[in-house]
Parts: structure tokens; C-alpha cells; sequence
């Protein structure tokens, strides 16, 4: 679903200039960016609208160079053509890279969105190059504070224009400013989720995780190979042994240079606020995010499924049948727990990647292509369909009319893994207003009930509908509540902004204005507001949120 436009990823590799070469990047130490395309097809999984690459070389008159492009990972560093390929990579030569794979959150989607952003400069320290995964909450503030003068111009419509004129601005200052004092100005600047990897063309890397830790970011070091990912099996797939693997902490940036590895506590929180999301359906099955399994928090998932089950499990009508991909370990796990068969009775087409990162066209469509009722499994049962979770509902309504046309079965109880999305996200998954999502549509501020349950079930065609209670969450991942974010399923924000667009979201959904809460260009052409329109309504809506908040304390 492009409607649930996913996340992107990072990557960065470094290999010291030391005698010995790291066994992981055979090539020896120039041959390190050759790892990066690899490393980015292993995070596939959080983008597949855009890739690219930067590399620093010293030897090199350009210190770093960036290539990037529309297309996955494949398309991009046409993996498919040897020749092609290692041409490509002939420019690539050097002992640092950073890498991104893209999927909108805001702006459009065309290549000069893509990431890293480099930015060149005539003073070493200046010129650098950057990718990162999230959102800026107070993207609109920081854009419009900074188009307050009027000598200032922004390209683009995205957070990452904004991102780039921070950081160009941290490090103006001669002589070059520490990389550890530049982070300590994030926390002052952005409120949201912001996974980072940076290069300059001193030939420093630098990964940094926000204070919150929302989107994941692993690193590991084998003696002179040094690499960061958003997940950890890129690594692991790289030949990192898996207790090497270490999370980086909220708040902490690690800067990799020739002298060394310096790890940098830049900020702290009273709490963190991992995206639970990324357990339920982001990331990669095989990864490990801050210590959590995301295979064994979706078998935890399917294993709740199971202890709230009514249907009746012995007649030997009732099988499991997963919605391939993302929800196998839980069908997997509800079904062992309830003693039926798990059976593929809906085949997914492999070659389709997941239609939430493709574009918002034709959903329905791509949706509909994407899977086959297979009627020799589904014939006559009772099936408990086993669903992630509903985001739109556009992939439920169309499975369950398929399933009924093609595979005849008898009854159909849809049973989703996680409790339902009730607000907007708005630090870095493409969900960011009311309206786009199905069930606020029936829960109104209230509890999930029964009825509400049944009433969903008859909209969407099936028998039945549960969804798990939020509770549930927590317990399934091994994370206390206190330390994820769960702002999409209970409408509480960890961040200022957060709770402000969700006022603001609510605001838009009870008008009927469509697009990203955030998105102020989308917001001035939906709303037909002038430029200094939108400003007096947003610092009313600012005194507003601010009182409001100043009341919660
Ligand atoms: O309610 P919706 O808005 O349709 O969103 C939810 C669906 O989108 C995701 O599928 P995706 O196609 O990305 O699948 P995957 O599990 O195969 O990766 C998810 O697994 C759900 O099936
Ligand atoms: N998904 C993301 O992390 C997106 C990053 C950035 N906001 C973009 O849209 O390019
Ligand atoms: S609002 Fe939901 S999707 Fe967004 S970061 Fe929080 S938990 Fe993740």
C-alpha cells in the first residue's frame, strides 16, 4: 500500500586503513561501498521507491560522490546486469559509503527526492552527504521558520531539505565544528523520528539515532569493518556474528574515523518510543530490534490470537490461512496454539513486493494481482484469515471478496494481529491523516465493542472480525509500554508535535480536507488558503495547542 507508505532505511560501512583487511569486505578496503547495494536489498523490505548510494575516497578529486535514482535497490544499481553493475562500481571505490532506500513520507516521489542529499562545498567540513529514516513532526515549523526569510529558498517540499539546512548551518562555523556538538543541536530542532547516516569529505562517518529511538538503527565492528544498518539482519547477512550486532542507543551518535570509534550520548529521554509498528508488519521477520525478535513478538502476536478464539476448533473444518507475507509467524503460531492446520490458501505473487510502498495508484488493483485463493485448501472451511493488521482495510476488502468468488469457503473469521490503527503517524509512516484510516470511522473515541467488531466484519464481507487489545502489544514484543510508541493505536503522542497534528488531523477529517497532516503545500492547495492565511491559522492552532498542553501537564 503506497496508502501506508512505509519507511525508509539506512546503511554506512567504514573499513579502517589498517594492514589488515576485514574478511567481510574481501575486496579489501576500497571495495567497501560494493557492500552497501547488498546491505540495502536486505532492508528491501522498508522501501522500495528509491536507492542510492555515497562514497568518500580521498584519493579522489571528488572527495565524495552520489548516485541515486527511482527503483528498488535491483533497478537502480542494475544488479541484474554484471557489466553494468561493476562499471557503476568502478566510481564507487573508497573506504566509507552511506546508503538509502526510499519510500515517501512527504514530497513526491520523483528522483530528486532521493537520498543521501549531498551538499557540496569548497571547505572540507562543509561538504557532506546524508540519508535518514522518519519524519520530522515539526517539519511545517521548522520550513516556515526558515522561509520566514526571504532570502531563503527550499527546493523541494520535504523534511530532508530541512534536515540539510540544519546541519549546514551546525557546521558553518570555522575551524569545523565537533560532529558530536552538531547532533547536541537535534533535540532543540526536531521534534520526531530520525534515524541518520552522515559522510563528510574529511572522510568522517557518523550514525545517529534520536532521542526516542522510533525507527531502529543497528551497528557492528569486526576488527577494521565498521557498519550500520536500520536492521540488523543487513548485518548479519554482511558475516557479523549476531552478539556483535548492538543497537544504537536512543540519543546517541557513533563517529568513525580514522582515529577511531567514538560513541556519543547527545541527549537523553525520561522514556523511549520504539515504533511498535515495526514488529507488527515493517521489519524484516529476521531481524532483532533493540534486543526483540520481530519473529518471536509476531509468534507472541498469533499466540494471543489464539487465547481469544471462540470459533470451534474441532470439527476438523476449521483451518489458519496467514495473509502472506507479514503475517505467517502469527498464523503460524495461533494455529500450533489452537491445534488446526496453517495452510496457503491464498498465494501471493512473489514478484509484486509489498504493495504498500508502491504508489497510491490503482490499489485496489495491484491488491487484486497480488494474491490467488487457492480453492483446494479453502473449499467449504471455516477459515480464521490472519491479517497483520488494518490499515485502510483496501488489501482485507478485496482478499475476502476473492477468497468468496474463487475459493468457496464456508466461513470467514479475519483475525488481525494487532489492536486497531485509530490515529495518524506521524514520524515516519505514510498514515498521517484521519480519514485514509478504517476504524476511526466506527469507534468514534470510543472502546472497541463486539458490535463494533461484528458491524466491521459485515462491511468487509466476513463472518467475523477481532482485532488484539492494545495491552496485548507489549506483552507479545518484551518492550514495557512506557518505552514504545503506540500513538496510532491509542492516540497519545509522545512528542509535542505529535499531539498537535493529531488536534490538527482530527481538525482536517472533520472538514473533509484530504492529504498529509504535515504537508504544507498539500494543505495550501486542498485548503485554497494563501500563504499568510495558512500562518495566522497555524499560530492560532499553535496558541491553541499550546494552551491545551500546558493544561495536560
Ligand atoms: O489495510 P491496508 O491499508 O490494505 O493495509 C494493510 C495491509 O498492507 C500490508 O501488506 P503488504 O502488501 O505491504 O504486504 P506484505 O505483508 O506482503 O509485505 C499488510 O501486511 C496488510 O496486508
Ligand atoms: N520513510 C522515511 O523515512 C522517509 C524519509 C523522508 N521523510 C522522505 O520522505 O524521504
Ligand atoms: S504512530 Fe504508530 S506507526 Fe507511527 S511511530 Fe508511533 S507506533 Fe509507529
Amino acid at each position: 500500500m503506497r496508502d501506508l507508505a512505509e519507511e525508509c532505511g539506512v546503511v554506512a560501512v567504514y573499513h579502517f586503513s589498517s594492514d589488515t583487511v576485514s574478511p567481510l569486505c574481501p575486496g579489501g578496503p576500497d571495495s567497501a561501498p560494493t557492500l552497501i547495494p547488498r546491505m540495502l536489498l536486505d532492508i528491501q523490505n522498508r522501501g522500495q521507491l528509491a536507492a542510492g548510494i555515497t562514497r568518500f575516497n580521498d584519493r579522489h578529486s571528488h572527495l565524495l560522490l552520489t548516485y541515486k535514482n527511482v527503483g528498488t535497490v535491483a533497478e537502480v544499481f542494475a544488479l541484474s546486469q554484471r557489466d553494468r553493475f561493476e562499471e557503476l562500481m568502478k566510481n564507487f571505490a573508497g573506504r566509507a559509503a552511506i546508503g538509502h532506500v526510499r519510500y515517501a513520507t512527504c514530497g513526491k516521489d520523483d528522483p530528486s527526492y532521493a537520498q543521501p542529499f549531498e551538499r557540496h562545498h569548497i571547505r572540507k567540513h562543509k561538504w557532506f552527504s546524508f540519508a535518514f529514516n522518519g519524519q520530522i513532526a515539526n517539519f511545517p515549523e521548522l520550513r516556515e521558520r526558515l522561509l520566514r526569510d526571504e532570502d531563503n529558498h527550499l527546493v523541494r517540499n520535504t523534511d530532508t531539505e530541512v534536515i540539510m539546512h540544519v546541519l549546514c548551518r551546525e557546521l558553518n562555523p570555522n575551524p569545523a565544528p565537533d560532529l558530536a556538538d552538531v547532533c547536541r543541536a537535534f533535540p532543540r530542532e526536531f521534534d520526531g523520528a530520525y534515524s541518520m547516516v552522515f559522510l563528510n569529505a574529511l572522510g568522517e562517518l557518523m550514525v545517529v539515532r534520536d532521542p526516542l529511538g522510533f525507527k531502529p538503527l543497528s551497528w557492528a565492528c569486526d576488527g577494521s569493518l565498521f557498519a550500520a544498518a536500520s536492521e540488523s539482519v543487513a548485518l548479519l547477512n554482511l558475516g557479523f556474528a549476531p552478539e556483535m550486532i548492538k543497537p544504537v542507543a536512543p540519543g546517541q551518535a557513533i563517529i568513525v574515523s580514522e582515529k577511531g570509534i567514538r560513541f556519543v550520548q547527545f541527549a537523553t529521554a525520561p522514556h523511549r518510543a520504539h515504533c511498535f509498528f515495526e514488529w507488527i508488519y515493517f521489519s524484516n521477520v529476521a531481524s532483532t530490534l533493540d534486543g526483540r525478535s520481530v519473529y518471536l513478538a509476531r509468534k507472541a502476536l498469533g499466540e494471543e490470537l489464539a487465547r481469544l478464539e471462540t470459533v470451534p476448533v474441532d470439527d476438523g473444518k476449521t483451518i489458519v490461512v496467514p495473509v502472506p507475507d507479514t503475517s505467517k509467524a502469527a498464523a503460524d503460531a495461533m494455529a500450533y496454539a489452537l491445534r488446526v492446520p496453517c495452510l496457503e490458501g491464498l498465494i501471493r505473487n512473489r514478484y509484486t513486493g509489498r504493495t504498500f510502498i508502491e504508489s497510491n495508484l490503482n490499489r485496489d488493483a495491484k491488491a487484486r494481482a497480488k494474491y490467488t485463493p487457492l480453492r483446494e485448501v479453502l473449499e467449504g472451511k471455516r477459515v480464521l484469515l490472519v491479517e497483520d493488521s488494518i490499515v485502510r482495510s483496501t488489501t482485507m476488502r478485496v482478499l475476502i471478496h476473492r477468497m468468496r468468488e474463487l475459493g468457496k469457503p464456508a466461513e470467514i473469521h479475519v483475525r488481525v494481529a494487532c489492536p486497531p490503527i485509530v490515529s495518524p503517524c506521524f514520524y515516519g509512516i505514510d498514515m498521517s491523516s484521519m480519514g485514509e484510516l478504517f476504524a476511526p470511522r466506527y469507534l468514534k473515541n470510543g472502546e472497541i465493542t463486539e458490535e463494533i467488531q461484528a458491524q466491521m466484519a459485515r462491511d468487509l464481507g466476513a463472518d467475523s472480525l477481532r482485532y488484539l487489545p492494545v495491552e496485548a502489544v507489549a506483552r507479545a514484543i518484551g518492550i514495557d509500554a512506557n518505552d514504545l510508541c503506540r500513538a496510532c493505536i491509542t492516540g497519545v503522542y509522545p512528542t509535542p508535535w505529535g499531539q498537535k497534528l493529531a488536534e490538527e488531523a482530527r481538525r482536517r477529517w472533520r472538514e473533509g480536507i484530504a492529504g498529509r497532516t504535515y504537508d504544507v503545500e498539500e494543505q495550501s492547495l486542498t485548503t485554497g488558503l494563501s500563504c499568510s492565511e495558512r500562518v495566522a491559522e497555524e499560530m492560532e492552532f499553535d496558541s491553541k495547542a499550546k494552551s491545551e498542553l500546558a493544561r495536560s501537564r
